[in-house]
């Protein structure tokens, strides 16, 4: 009997992993070959989002617009005033003294951890300690990027403009343009790249990920593994990729999403974002949360991995993103996995007869094959 009660959980939660219509996957494959024709176009794409969005259009084409189930509608739009709800801040900077130093911020801010990844599954940290000059020199690169001419930016894009490592059921345009890195920085890897983007990108991860290990420590410590485990646990972060998005003014926000409502499925995502536009919303008690973040801060996202390992106490947030329509924003993603083949389980001190196991043992690639294409 418990067996199967068991077996149930993990089947229900497997399947509420993406929102569907009706329980049914939406695909139009009319939508997916517009897309695919769109990229295609002899002598490269003269339509990319951003030169859509400076031709002034007064309607949204439609391989942008989201069957209607899917449509963040009018009351989600950035020029409503936004809710008192909002996700927590956490100052992390106890986070970077001495391992095992002993003292009353570290255990608060563990707590403050805690308490934002069970109740909300995204924080922002500030006190982070991440170096200012890498980030503004990405935040350069990035721009240099989204204003060269459309055929050079085409030249490093991917043919499907859809995010399957994010959204892998979406079929609709997100509207946004993206510039994706996988993997760790390295000589086989930076032709993903402009050679301008390269010392950049380097820098910034390097940065991103010597905080990842700090954060991924504090969340292990949270979960009750102790400090030398906690550190040991660094194959949580061992995998990375970084996805730069731009989304320009879009003319009807209503009709169309940046990127469609999904759940990262990595351990957890570090976002840098333009400062006070918003665009970020969180599903949080059932109802959308814009998310703004705050000068010189940096936004957590919880994944897939992080749920799994907590057995269900630490959430992977659903999110996506609303256009704005006059304002551009610009996000930097930067994705922390296991390797993709490693099978992850809850960590046994929280699984007993009182919280039985919410999710099988299994890897990235047994469970999402197509993103694991990805990071691989
Ligand atoms: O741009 C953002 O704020 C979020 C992007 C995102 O959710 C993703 O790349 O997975
Ligand atoms: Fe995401």
């Amino acid at each position: 009997m418990l067996e199967d009660i068991r077996k149930t959980k993990i089947t229900l939660k497997s399947m509420v992993r993406f929102p569907t219509a009706g329980g049914k996957e939406h695909v139009e494959e009319g939508k997916v070959a517009q897309l695919h024709a769109f990229f295609r176009k002899e002598g490269g794409a003269k339509e990319l989002v951003q030169e859509l969005a400076r031709r002034g259009l007064q309607r949204l084409p439609p391989a942008y617009v989201l069957p209607a189930f899917q449509q963040p509608g009018l009351s989600h739009s950035l020029t409503q005033s936004s809710s008192a709800v909002r996700p927590p801040t956490v100052d992390v900077a106890s986070l970077h003294e001495a391992a095992g130093a002993k003292g009353g911020s570290r255990s608060a801010c563990l707590a403050a951890v805690s308490r934002a990844c069970q109740e909300w599954g995204i924080m922002q940290v500030v006190n982070h300690g991440v170096a200012q000059g890498a980030i503004r020199e990405m935040w350069a690169a990035a721009q240099r990027f989204f204003e060269l001419p459309s055929e050079a930016r085409l030249r490093f894009y991917e043919a499907d403009p859809r995010n399957p490592a994010a959204v892998p059921h979406y079929t609709t345009l997100g509207w946004r343009e993206t510039l994706r890195f996988r993997g760790l920085w390295d000589a086989a890897t930076n032709h993903q790249l402009p050679a301008f983007c390269r010392e950049p990108i380097q820098h910034y991860q390097a940065e991103m990920t010597k905080l990842a290990l700090k954060i991924n420590a504090a969340m292990m410590e949270s979960l009750g593994v102790s400090l030398g485990n906690a550190q040991s646990m660094a194959c949580n972060v061992s995998k990375t990729g970084v996805s730069i998005h731009l989304y320009p003014p879009c003319p009807e926000p209503s009709l169309a999403l940046g990127v469609g409502d999904h759940k990262d499925i990595t351990s957890f995502t570090i976002l840098l974002e333009t400062e006070q536009v918003g665009g970020l919303q969180v599903l949080h008690n059932g109802q959308w949360v814009n998310h703004m973040a705050e000068k010189g801060a940096l936004t957590i996202l919880l994944g897939d991995q992080m749920e799994r390992l907590s057995n269900g106490k630490y959430h992977s947030v659903r999110h996506r993103v609303v256009t704005h329509p006059s304002k551009s924003r610009t996000s930097i993603a930067t994705f922390f996995l296991p390797p993709i083949y490693s099978k992850i389980q809850p960590l046994p001190h929280l699984v007993d007869s009182f919280h039985p196991p919410l999710y099988q043992k299994s890897s990235i690639a047994d469970t999402l094959p197509l993103a694991s294409n990805w990071f691989n």
